[in-house]
């Protein structure tokens, strides 16, 4: 049965999707595992760093007041009365014209309240007794690194949904996280349909290909921060499909389809969601490629239908599944980066819909530039390995002339923003 379907703009068909945002959870996984993970509380110093006052350099702690009126012909001597390391702590009180010798990382003792470094000092003994001294003054606070320099008790150091990059973990062990809070990765079950399609380690045969498209969407979801689950691919048997997509559907946060989702004889997955009694959300979207992208709500979870032609699947995925993700790992900002570029070639195809030409962007001169990664047609594979970037060119544009700017969407780029449509 041919169906006419309601394209409906890319704006309308996200905000359909994440009216339904799918409750992030947390959970504490070990610090050396929490790398790349999205943090689900607020990371709050629990405690000043520095924690104590110390000294950033190797030299001497003294009584700034003591170097009063020191210069060239007037040196002013001191006699070092300890010697501690970084982690150890001086019982000595400096008092006048004492100076305790003391390392980098080391806390400042008590009465000091300066450091020379050993550069400035001049080192002798007496009586085998140690002595130095200095010929310049110093003033209150000098190389002193003071408690709280770095951060301060209670101050917000990094807000909730961002992704643990290396100074996070820095951060987290400096606050003591051996067990670190994290949004559980969204569970993300997929299938590939498509009587055509041949597993990896098949030999090639008439008529038949090999099944790319789970490869590509299992990295997508690996890259969005969440975990895929793998189904495997079936048939264009609409009994074999409808019982498999049922039986997922409770495994899973969200399930994704690719393939038989258009107006093709062997495209069952609109009967299959008819049939589950699923609430279709839209069926078309105007956009190319990924038009006949369509998602459904089934029992509370979200059902994407992906297009099966690689690119357009690709770009749905962008598009449609990677917000939701985002948003379950509590990121505020959950969509592409939007950014403007200038388009380094002419792109003279007209756009009745809006297309997202899959591209390469790179930095020249301190501005950003794109180029299609490769061939504009949604079948195509080989022109997403090179693409960093989704151009937009809005419908009903007569193509674009190179030198003019674009809007682009980062692909590659963990900021991400709050809304680019
Ligand atoms: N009469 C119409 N025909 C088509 C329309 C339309 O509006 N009217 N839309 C076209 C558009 S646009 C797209 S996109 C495709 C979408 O097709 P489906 O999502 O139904 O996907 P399939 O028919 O199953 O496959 C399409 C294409 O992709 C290949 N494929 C499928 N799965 C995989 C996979 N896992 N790995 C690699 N390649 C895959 C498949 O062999 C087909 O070549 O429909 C147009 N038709
Ligand atoms: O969904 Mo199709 O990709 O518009 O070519
Ligand atoms: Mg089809």
């Amino acid at each position: 049965m041919f169906e006419r379907r309601q394209p409906i703009p890319i704006a309308d068909a996200v905000k359909k999707i994440i009216a339904f945002p799918h409750q992030a959870v947390i959970e504490h996984v070990p610090i050396e595992e929490s790398y790349g993970r999205f943090l689900a509380a607020d990371l709050t110093a629990t405690h000043d760093v520095p924690h104590f006052d110390r000294s950033p350099y190797d030299g001497f702690a003294i009584r700034s007041i003591d170097t009063e009126g020191a210069g060239i012909s007037n040196p002013v001597e001191f006699e070092v009365i300890d010697h501690i390391g970084a982690g150890a702590v001086s019982a000595k009180i400096v008092s006048r014209n004492q100076a305790v010798r003391i390392m980098t990382g080391a806390m400042m003792p008590e009465g000091a309240d300066a450091v020379v470094m050993f550069e400035v000092a001049h080192t002798y003994e007496k009586n085998e007794v140690p002595f130095m001294s200095i010929k310049r003054s110093i003033k209150k606070g000098e190389n002193v690194s003071f408690r709280g320099e770095d951060a301060k008790e209670g101050e917000v150091l990094v807000k909730k949904g961002i992704s643990i990059n290396p100074g996070i973990q820095a951060m987290l062990a400096t606050f003591g996280y051996n067990q670190v809070p994290v949004a559980k990765k969204p569970l993300v079950g997929l299938f590939a349909t498509g009587t055509e399609l041949l597993e990896v380690d098949e030999p090639l045969v008439p008529g038949k290909i090999r099944n790319s498209n789970s490869y590509m969407i299992a990295a997508q979801i690996a890259r969005s921060g969440g975990t895929c689950r793998y189904f495997g691919k079936l048939p264009d048997e609409f009994d074999t499909c409808f019982t498999a997509v049922k039986n997922a559907i409770d495994k899973v946060d969200f399930l994704i389809t690719t393939g038989g989702v258009s107006v093709g004889d062997y495209d069952f997955l609109p009967e299959i969601y008819q049939k589950l009694g699923a609430e279709v959300l839209f069926n078309k979207v105007a956009m190319r490629p990924g038009s006949v992208t369509t998602v459904a709500r089934h029992n509370g979870k979200l059902l994407f239908g992906l297009s099966g032609n690689p690119s357009a699947c690709y770009v749905g995925f962008e598009l449609f599944v990677r917000p939701v993700i985002r948003i379950a790992l509590c990121s505020p900002k959950p969509h592409l980066r939007k950014e403007k570029a200038i388009l380094e070639v002419d792109f003279p195809k007209a756009n009745p819909f809006t297309r997202l030409v899959r591209s390469t962007v790179y930095l020249e001169d301190g501005r950003l530039k794109v180029v299609p990664s490769g061939l504009d047609k949604s079948n195509i594979i080989m022109s997403l390995s090179g693409a960093n970037a989704l151009t937009i060119l809005p419908g009903g544009t007569r193509g674009f002339t190179a030198g003019s700017e674009v809007t682009v969407l980062l692909l590659e780029d963990q900021t991400g923003s709050e809304w680019p449509w």
